[in-house]
């Protein structure tokens, strides 16, 4: 990462940390491109103090990158079809930071299928020690709801 105002280049890296109570986590801004009940609830699972950090754009995965927080959840609603460039350059960013990143069902994401990103229900993105656990608790809440709406 380099400033804008051309100061040295440094190597960035994201959060370390594998004790999700201290982990912040960021979603979208808008509750229309990720479900804020749905990850509220896997923060509640993962024991997470911080309040959602929510902002537009690939910027989260910059933030992620950087070490400013240490979970990307996002959770589209049912029928949306992620597009490749509204994550292929931050995937790449996040990645050399020493990121992980997956869908709900702990698949790795595939860029190479044309202009959608086929993920099974979202996309969890973190550090290589937070992940199982991440992937836990994303699994537990999906499968709560689908119990709850199936009892409907
Ligand atoms: N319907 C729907 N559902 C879920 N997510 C959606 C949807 N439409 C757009 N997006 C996401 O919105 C962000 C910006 O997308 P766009 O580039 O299409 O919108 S914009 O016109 O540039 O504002 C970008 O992600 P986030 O900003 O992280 O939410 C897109 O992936
Ligand atoms: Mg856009």
């Amino acid at each position: 990462m380099q400033s804008l105002e051309g100061s040295s280049s440094i190597k960035v890296h994201v959060s370390g940390t594998e004790n999700p109570e201290e982990a912040s986590f960021f979603e979208s801004f808008e509750a229309a491109h990720s479900m804020h009940d749905l990850s509220s609830s896997i923060a509640k699972k993962l024991g997470v103090k911080a309040p959602p950090v929510r902002i537009d754009s690939q910027a989260k995965y910059g933030a992620l990158s950087r070490g400013d927080g240490a979970i990307y959840l996002r959770f589209p609603h049912k029928g949306y079809r992620e597009k490749i460039w509204d994550h292929a350059a931050g995937f790449i960013v996040v990645t050399e930071a020493g990121g992980v990143a997956m869908d709900a069902a702990g698949n790795p994401l595939d860029f190479s299928k044309g202009k959608f990103l086929d993920v099974d229900t979202g996309i969890i993105v973190t550090n290589q020690k937070l992940m199982p656990l991440v992937l836990k608790a994303v699994q537990d809440s999906l499968s709560e709801d689908a119990q709850s709406a199936s009892s409907l």
